[in-house]
């Protein structure tokens, strides 16, 4: 396993997977205080294709959930022919696989649901029976929730595509992340953005994970110094909560940590598929930094509140392994 000079960045081959890498790959030309203009000498850019992007057909959770879209990629760094991977947070399985690990994690950018359609400003304001373009669980049991008589349709893909399908008329209204919306900027498509009261994010959510090989002390030093401490924080509140709960995407799951005055502040919560069941906690804490564990150990509370409340009955209702 050599550590060739070059810092080479591994990533998907999607247009975000790639905007994203962009951006790692300007960050490391800069922590290696190289101009902008070498970054893609120093820091080339390695694409690959995931099965998760092979296999479109289906739901995530038919085909096989989290780690579809990190495999590949990861392969690449354990076999030293990239030093970096950038991945979206929010795609991260519960677990580190052996030999690596998350070396940075940059400012999140807003993390933020926000909802499209070219015929109604708000989900809330779809026609009766309108259809809902989604394949994740969480949005969708957030959206039944408030509005049963919606219609879910799939409307799986990248977001182009997505958007493409939308124009299409597949489906009246469907939801993406703001933070990928912008990177790609196309965020003049979005119709309305979620307040988190209405639709609480998806954990990790806006935040990128740059993993590296964890026997790689260089690597690991260079991107340490875009590392964010405040996101970090959050992030560790959001996937404890996640692992405490199941960890899967086959759960209605949703979490989010923000930072102000010098407070922590979380929310999370656990539907049933369906949205009728709604399971709702909140944390604050006062914000330290590098206080990793101990933050982390609010968000696995948070979720043992949470399967306490549900019982056993609700997740052996959703056939998930969280019983
Ligand atoms: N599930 C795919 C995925 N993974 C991360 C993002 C958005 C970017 C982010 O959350 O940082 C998206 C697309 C979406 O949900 O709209």
């Amino acid at each position: 396993m050599s550590n060739n000079n070059v810092f080479a960045i591994a990533t998907r081959r999607s247009p975000l997977a790639l905007a994203q890498a962009h951006m790692v790959q300007a960050m490391v030309a800069a922590a290696l205080g190289e101009a902008e203009t070498a970054a893609e000498m120093v820091a080339p850019i390695r694409d690959y294709v995931s099965s998760g992007d092979r296999n479109l057909a289906g739901s995530l959770a038919e085909i096989g959930g989290k780690g579809l879209f990190t495999k590949e990629i990861e392969d690449a760094l354990l076999s030293g022919n990239a030093r970096f991977a950038v991945h979206s947070m929010k795609d991260m399985p519960a677990i580190s696989p052996p030999g690596l690990v998350t070396a940075a994690i940059p400012r999140r950018e807003d993390p933020r649901d926000v909802f499209l359609s070219p015929t109604s400003d708000s989900p809330w304001n779809l026609p009766q029976g309108a259809k809902i373009g989604t394949a994740s669980v969480r949005r969708l049991a957030q959206t039944l929730g408030r509005r049963p008589d919606l219609k879910p349709v799939t409307l799986r893909g990248n977001v182009g595509t997505r958007l493409d399908k939308l124009d299409r008329g597949d489906a009246d209204g469907t939801f993406l992340a703001l933070a990928g919306l912008r990177r790609l900027g196309l965020e003049c498509h979005a119709t309305y953005i979620m307040p988190p009261e209405e639709m609480l994010p998806a954990v990790g959510q806006g935040a990128l994970c740059v993993q590296a090989r964890e026997d790689d002390d260089e690597a690991r030093a260079i991107v340490a110094r875009f590392n964010c401490p405040e996101t970090e924080i959050c992030v560790a509140v959001e996937r404890a909560f996640l692992a405490g709960l199941d960890g899967s995407c086959r759960t209605p799951i949703a979490g989010l940590a923000t930072i102000t005055g010098g407070e922590v502040h979380f929310r999370g919560e656990l539907l049933s598929l369906d949205g009728q069941e709604r399971f709702r906690t909140e944390r604050n804490f006062p914000y330290t930094a590098n206080a990793i564990e101990e933050a982390a150990s609010h968000g696995a509370e948070a979720a043992t509140e949470i399967r306490d409340r549900a019982g056993k009955a609700f997740f052996d209702a959703l056939g998930g392994s969280a019983g």
